[in-house]
């Protein structure tokens, strides 16, 4: 796991612990006992530490923790560094992350490839940096640069690390070869003055003044994320305490940390990440087997808010677009959608004018549907209405090479019906982007029971090629994310019927840690799209939307939210929805008495008295009548892990990451309560089937299984 070779007086010590070097409990032992050997060795003049493969060690090993950590620590392998008696070089490629980093400052030099990023992020695992990091960078880099690093776990690339100090040379070329000459520059000079204990932090004396602004700012980020503050105590203990006291201190905090359900929950997000793309269908196709078709150009039909953001989410990857509309009017508007997104992202820095220029160039447009004969890949993205969808689609297969795969942008409609109008059921699959989809990250992949492995692997690579985190899920009506979202948003309406206000409910959920209460995300939509596609479906079943309906197709119904859209109060944009706003399109919002006033006749009207509603109801009606949707979604194979489920609401709706997302908070409240919880509301509620228990549950709450085994337990139910 730790290599050794000595070239001439220098000895190079190379962790090889692939894919990431880790610092595993033998990683460890093999640089304790390595640096030992260079120390005996007499004719070794200096050391270079370096990773071998792709990186530096990138930090401790995650799936140690939890368990007793043994020795040596990575403060050991530091002290053996600092008293080693011998310059130590670290030569750093790929990232120097965490423990990594940390060794790192224990060396005497570090020198690090252009392209090289260093960082401490240990706080998006809900941990401070205890093995030396909290005391050393301080030193190295002050206390501003340390609290900003730490706090945030921002990576620094090369260039900007060494206008810190933290990288002493940035070098071109082979590391290692790099690392031994820098170690034959040094060899037999003085170097004491390098060991970062015996220095005293920079900016020490602005310590309260930095301390209190870096405060403010993790308020208004962290909505309830505790790890920066205590990262924040870490740095200060750098000032506060002699170097040794620090480090014991800031390990026991690290300690309790560990054991919090916040570090376990962002430990879990962590792995479930990576997770996702290990996808498998249940026809036995899976990421490993299944090869990517090559794709070069696409095409976007629906020159829409939907259209537009995906056609820059397109253009911005590299890829030529060429976007479909009905008539000219539609398609000079989408135009100048795609061009005001683009310039958008040159102000927020997403990229530069130039890259915006070149994006621009690769868009073409057409309104006929022939020109799409030669591309390799086509996404749909038009209204929701299925005999339109299936109209596209019908079409496309006719014009479309046969080898194209045909994609709908559908956030809710049965992929199985839409492909069924093609010859080429095994080339339709959902992309389903969230909104804004040129900013969101989430792409919900769909696929239909004739979907083939090389399709799904296809949409799977095209969404890591633009920068989206791609989770697979088969198909349902609304999928997993809208699926889930549905009980919410209906029971959110329930509880303002019964009692609370709007603006309540928003603030509770808003201090759980969602990014927007349900009404904010309602007017941020737009009313009118939910009271277009309900006044459908009660055509469907050829009933009307009435003013008194508290019953819709045997569920119970409140009728609210189709009042306001009635009196035009669609949300943002026309200035006014369950909020008024100061215009149309401004995020300028009040409360208003007027809603109000329409809420308390509506109360009136259905003779409801309203109640007082507790916190702990609005938090359990919002999150667990979601939760246990996610569970029956798992129980009928939709999402295949918990973890899908986990990842599209911490992507698709700012689930706080430090939760983990909803089925590992389930899993953390204990699934015995939860169920307790949701049988309560469904005797309470018995006419709104979301309440009706999963039977996943149900199990689960008996066996109280790890989050880790449900799916291989729901595939035995
Ligand atoms: C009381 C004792 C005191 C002890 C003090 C200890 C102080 C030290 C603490 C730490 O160091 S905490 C760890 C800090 N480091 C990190 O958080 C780094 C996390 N990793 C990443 O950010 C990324 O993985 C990466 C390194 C930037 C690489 O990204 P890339 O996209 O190239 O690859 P990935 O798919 O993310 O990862 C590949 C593979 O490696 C696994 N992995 C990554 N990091 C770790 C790790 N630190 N430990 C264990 N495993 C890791 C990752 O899960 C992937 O695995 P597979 O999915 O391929 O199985």
């Amino acid at each position: 796991m730790v290599d050794y070779w000595r070239q001439g007086s220098v000895a190079v010590i190379a962790v090889n612990n692939p894919p990431v070097n880790a610092l595993s409990y033998n990683v460890r032992v093999g640089l304790y006992n390595n640096l030992d050997k260079a120390a005996n060795d007499r004719d070794v003049l200096a050391v270079v530490i370096c990773g071998k493969g792709r990186t530096f060690p990138v930090g401790a090993d995650i799936h140690e923790f939890g368990q007793i950590p043994k020795e040596p620590w990575i403060t050991d392998v530091g002290r053996k560094i600092e008293s080693l008696g011998k310059p130590v070089i670290a030569a750093i490629h790929g990232t120097g992350l965490g423990g990594g980093l940390e060794i790192a400052l224990f060396c005497h030099y570090r020198i690090a490839l252009p392209n090289a990023r260093v960082g401490l992020p240990e706080v998006l695992i809900g941990l401070l940096p205890a093995g030396g990091g909290a005391q050393l960078l301080p030193r190295l880099a002050g206390i501003q640069v340390a609290m900003e690093m730490i706090t945030t776990g921002r990576q620094l690339p090369a260039s900007e690390a060494a206008k810190y100090n933290i990288i002493d040379k940035v070098v071109s070329g082979d590391i290692v070869k790099e690392g031994i000459e820098f170690a034959l520059r040094v060899q037999n000079k003085p170097f004491q003055d390098k060991i970062l204990r015996y220095r005293s932090p920079h900016g020490k004396d602005s310590l309260q003044p930095i301390t209190e602004a870096v405060l403010r700012k993790i308020k208004m980020r962290s909505r309830g994320f505790y790890a920066p503050v205590w990262c924040v105590r870490s740095i200060a203990n750098s000032v506060k305490l002699p170097f040794e006291e620090g480090l014991a201190q800031n390990r026991i905090m690290f300690q309790q940390m560990q054991l919090s359900g916040q570090a376990k929950a962002l430990q879990y997000a962590f792995f479930a990440e990576r997770s996702i793309s290990k996808w498998k269908l249940p026809c036995g196709g899976n990421f490993a087997t299944a090869v990517p078709r090559k794709i070069k150009t696409i095409s976007v039909i629906g020159a829409g808010t939907m259209g537009t953001g995906i056609t820059v989410a397109l253009l911005s990857a590299g890829f030529p677009v060429l976007l479909v509309e009905q008539n000219k009017r539609f398609l000079m508007k989408g135009v100048q959608t795609v061009q005001s997104l683009l310039e958008g992202g040159v102000k927020r820095r997403k990229f530069t004018a130039e890259q915006a220029k070149m994006a621009s160039s690769s868009l073409t447009t057409t309104v006929d549907l022939q020109a799409l004969n030669s591309v390799d890949l086509v996404i749909e993205a038009v209204f929701e209405t299925l005999s339109l969808k299936e109209d596209i689609f019908s079409k496309l297969d006719k014009i479309c090479k046969p080898e194209a795969i045909l994609c709908s942008n559908t956030s809710y409609l049965n992929i199985d019906k839409i492909a069924a109008s093609t010859r080429r059921p095994d080339k339709v699959v959902g992309t389903h982007f969230f909104s804004p989809a040129h900013i969101m990250r989430l792409m919900e992949n769909i696929y239909g029971c004739k979907t083939s492995p090389e399709t799904v692997a296809t949409v799977m690579d095209l969404g890591k090629r633009i920068g989206k985190v791609p989770v697979l899920v088969g198909t349902c009506p609304g999928f997993c994310a809208n699926r889930m979202n549905r009980p919410q948003s209906e029971e959110a309406l329930f509880l303002v019927e019964e009692g609370a206000q709007p603006e309540q409910i928003d603030q509770v959920l808003e201090d759980f840690g969602m990014p927007m209460g349900p009404f904010k995300v309602r007017d941020l939509a737009g009313g009118d799209i939910g009271w277009r596609s309900r006044k459908d479906a009660a055509l469907h079943l050829g009933l009307t939307l009435s003013y008194d309906l508290q019953f819709f197709n045997g569920e119970r119904y409140c009728s609210l939210a189709d009042k306001l859209c009635e009196l035009g109060r669609f949300g943002q944009k026309t200035g006014s929805g369950w909020y008024s706003y100061d215009k149309p399109g401004s995020k300028q919002l009040s409360i208003d008495e007027d809603v109000t006033k329409l809420i308390q006749n509506h109360r009136d009207s259905l003779g409801i008295k309203p109640r007082k509603i507790t916190t702990q109801e609005i938090q359990e009606r919002f999150l667990f009548s979601g939760i246990n949707e996610g569970f029956k979604i798992l129980e009928e194979g939709i999402a295949a892990r918990p973890e899908d489920i986990d990842i599209i609401w911490l992507y698709g709706f700012g689930f706080p990451r430090h939760y983990g997302g909803p089925m590992f908070y389930a899993s953390q409240i204990g699934l015995k309560r939860v169920y307790d919880r949701i049988c309560h509301y469904h005797e309470l509620f018995p006419y709104s089937s979301h309440w009706m228990p999963s039977k996943l549950l149900q199990k689960l709450s008996i066996q109280e299984v790890p989050i880790g085994q449900w799916a291989e337990l729901h595939s035995k139910l």
